[in-house]
Order: C-alpha cells, then structure tokens, then sequence
C-alpha cells in the first residue's frame, strides 16, 4: 500500500501579530502625479495651493448695475461674465450693467440688483449700499493658500476644489492596483450552479471590499485549477497586490504555496489562528508585489480579506487603521486557541451577533455591518469591531 504523505502545516500565526506584519510589508508608494478625473479617492502627497485668488478679479455677486458715486446713474456700458471687460474707470454718477460674476469696472463702488433698480433706456436710479454685491479679488480664497494638507483624502468637492484653484494634475499617493485571481474548476460566474458547480461568491464582494481598503481593483481573472496558469499568472507582470482565491488549503488541487515556492516568493504568513479563515497567507514575490491567498469559503475570504488584504491595503495607500470597541451584546463562544470574527450590528446596548456565521455561507456578514473580534479564551470584555464595507 502506498502511504500518501502530506506536507506538515506550521503553527498559524496570531491574529494581532499577522494584521501588524500585513500593515508592515506595504512599502509606501512614490507620490505621482495624476489627473483630476483619476483622483477621486487617493491621498494627496503635497498640500493643495492655491494657484489663483478666487474670485480672481473683483466681480458682480449679483446682476444688476456696478455703480460710482450716488444715483441716479447714466448707464455707460454693458459687461457679461467670460464677455470683454469695461474697458475705462466708473466715474461718480456712472453706472454699467453686469452680470454675475463679470469684473466691475474700476471705480465701481457697489452693485445695484436688478430687483432693487428703477431703470430708464439710459439711466438706473435705486437704494445702492456702499460695497454691497461685489466679491473683492481672493476674497474666498487668497492665492498661494494652502487649502488642504497633505494626507487629505480626494473627496468630489476637493476635485471641485482643486480645479477652481487651477490644478489640472494632482500629486497623490496612487491607489495600490490589485489583480484578483479566481481559481477552481467548480466556480461558474453566471446563472444558476448546477451540480457540482458553484457560483463564484468572492469576485463580486472584492471590488467593494479593495475600494473600502483603498486599493483599486484592476483586473479580474478566471483561473482553472491547477498550477501551470497560476504561475504563469503570477510569473508575469503584476499589479501592487495579486488576490489569490481559492487554492490556499492543502487539498490536491491547492496549488498557491507550491507555486510561490517555484517562484522563489517570501512568504510573510502562512496561516492565521483566526475563525474562519485560518488557510490565508501573504508572500512577496520576488519582483515585489504582495500575493494574498484567500480561502475558498466565501465567509473565510471575506475574514481573512479584512485579516491580511486590507492591512496591507491601508498600509500601501498611506491610509491610517481604524479602530473602534464595543461590548457584545448576545451570545457568543470562543474559540480555544483561534481568534474569531463574529458577524454583529451595532446597536444602543451593544453589538448583537446576527448569526448565519458558517464559513461556506455570506449571509451573516450580508446582515451585518461590523465582525467583532472575539480573542481566544475571550471572557466577555470589550471587543474590537471592524467596520464593514457601506454600500454607495
Ligand atoms: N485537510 C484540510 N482541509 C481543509 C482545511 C484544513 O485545514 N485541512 N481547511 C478548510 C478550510 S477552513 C477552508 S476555508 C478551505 C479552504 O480551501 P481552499 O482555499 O483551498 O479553497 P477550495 O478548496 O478551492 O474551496 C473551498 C470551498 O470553497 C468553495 N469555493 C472556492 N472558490 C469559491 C468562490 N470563488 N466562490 C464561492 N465558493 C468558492 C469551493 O467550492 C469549496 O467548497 O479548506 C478546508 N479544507
Ligand atoms: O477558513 Mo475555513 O472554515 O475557516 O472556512
């Protein structure tokens, strides 16, 4: 009888010690700069400046009339916003009609809304108040103002921002890219699972999750099982983070650790004592991207995606890691030796396991909207949460 030998698993490694080794492999990106369409999102690298006032000249705040000296006043000209300035100064007693956000001429004193004006042909005449109704040149903002430190998330109204102070490019922290590899023959992308088979859950919930992390997924790839297309892929050029899901036990058609040998990759963990999830590991390979092995059961992916993935995530992407405890309010057993992440929602009295927790299964994590870690031998103190990925 031939004896099949199994290769020896090594001790999993802590929860705590595995997050801080994921955070510490990020080498932090060179600053580069990119586009304002691409820029939603990443780190500013440098303060924002002001490259011009705004407003940048005096203007109108209303339309109406820029008026010089008391009324009534002889209607000189006529100026539109983007249109040609009033070319000459208002004298005392002269009025021009503007437009919103049109320079007032020099000399003008004050705007005259069109509401507040009795106007003839060639004469305006109403209740001006002195300086009323014209933003005076960087007024809002001076020129050369830093308006938002470095570090600053890009948020829409900081796009807006950036592009009214005259920046057509930004230096920021790019987003870590990341190729998300789905491996097994079983997994279909589409339509329902016949026997056998069953829908890849993992693909759809990483785009999402890397987003929350500050990555940015690139590509998605389908794998078949075995090793030839897992080290040709892994071989070949490469994201700042290449997700591996599925292969990442020790089953026959769990190729990543042999694979990543061949490869001559440094593996940084190989197991994590966490429930579920332990079979995940994190190695770099040898031109430097990072490769997360995630684990099949679609629960124990999104466990140890939130354990390694989104550490090293953080930790590219300059972001810093959030924390926050919580009392557990429900039922809850720990594990002897492992780390557990229990699905919960936070309410007033605590946070409340929502149950449906196997790891082949989603929908406790779909119910929830934070995994409470639960540490080995946990005797009912305070807990860390990890904040759930929000829809929109
Ligand atoms: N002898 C041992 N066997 C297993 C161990 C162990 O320690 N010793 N650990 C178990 C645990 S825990 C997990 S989790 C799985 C991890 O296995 P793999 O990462 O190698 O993943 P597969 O074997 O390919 O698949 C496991 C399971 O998940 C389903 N699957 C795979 N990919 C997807 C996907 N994209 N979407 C949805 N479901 C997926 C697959 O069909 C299997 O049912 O290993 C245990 N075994
Ligand atoms: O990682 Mo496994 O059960 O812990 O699914």
């Amino acid at each position: 009888m031939t004896v099949l030998r199994h290769e020896l698993r090594v001790e999993a490694m802590s929860w705590g010690p595995a997050r801080a080794l994921a955070t510490g492999s990020a080498r932090l990106p060179s600053p580069v700069p990119v586009p304002l369409s691409d820029a939603l999102g990443c780190r500013l690298a440098a303060p924002l400046v002001a490259l011009v006032a705004v407003p940048g000249a005096d203007v109108a705040a209303m339309d109406g009339y820029a008026v010089a000296g008391s009324g009534p006043w002889r209607v000189a000209g006529r100026v539109l916003a983007g249109g040609v300035p009033y070319d000459g100064e208002l004298c005392p007693g002269e009025a021009v009609e503007i437009a919103t956000g049109a320079p007032t001429p020099v000399g003008a004193e004050s705007v005259l809304p069109y509401e507040q004006a009795q106007a003839a042909p060639s004469w305006v005449d109403g209740a001006a108040e002195p300086g009323r109704h014209i933003r005076r040149r960087g007024e809002d903002i001076a020129e050369g103002a830093v308006v938002l430190g470095t570090g600053t998330v890009l948020t829409p109204a900081a796009l807006g921002l950036a592009a009214a102070l005259g920046h057509d490019t930004l230096v920021v922290r790019p987003k870590p890219r990341v190729t998300v590899l789905v491996t097994g023959d079983e997994v279909v992308h589409e339509g329902l699972p016949g026997p056998g088979r069953v829908r890849d859950a993992i693909g759809p919930f990483l785009p999402g999750l890397v987003e929350w992390a500050g990555g940015r997924v690139a590509e998605t790839v389908r794998l078949p099982d075995g090793q030839r297309p897992l080290r040709a892929r892994l071989a070949g050029p490469s994201a700042d983070v290449v997700v591996v899901c599925g292969a990442s036990s020790i089953g026959p058609a769990d190729h990543l650790r042999k694979v990543l040998g061949d490869l001559g990759a440094d593996v940084i963990v190989d197991g994590v004592a966490v429930r579920p999830g332990h079979p995940q590991l994190l190695a770099r390979l040898p031109g430097g991207p990072l490769v997360v092995g995630l684990p099949g059961n679609p629960f124990a992916a999104l466990a140890a995606a939130v354990t390694l993935l989104a550490p090293v995530l953080r930790g590219l992407a300059g972001m810093p890691a959030r924390t926050e405890t919580s009392a557990l309010a429900g039922e809850v057993r720990a594990h002897p030796r492992d780390t557990r992440l229990v699905p919960v929602r936070r309410s007033a009295r605590g946070a409340v396991p929502v149950g449906h927790d196997r790891p082949g299964s989603l929908w406790g994590v779909a119910l929830a909207d934070a995994l409470a870690v639960v540490p080995p031998g946990w005797a009912g103190e305070q807990v860390e949460l990890i904040e759930l990925p929000p829809g929109g």
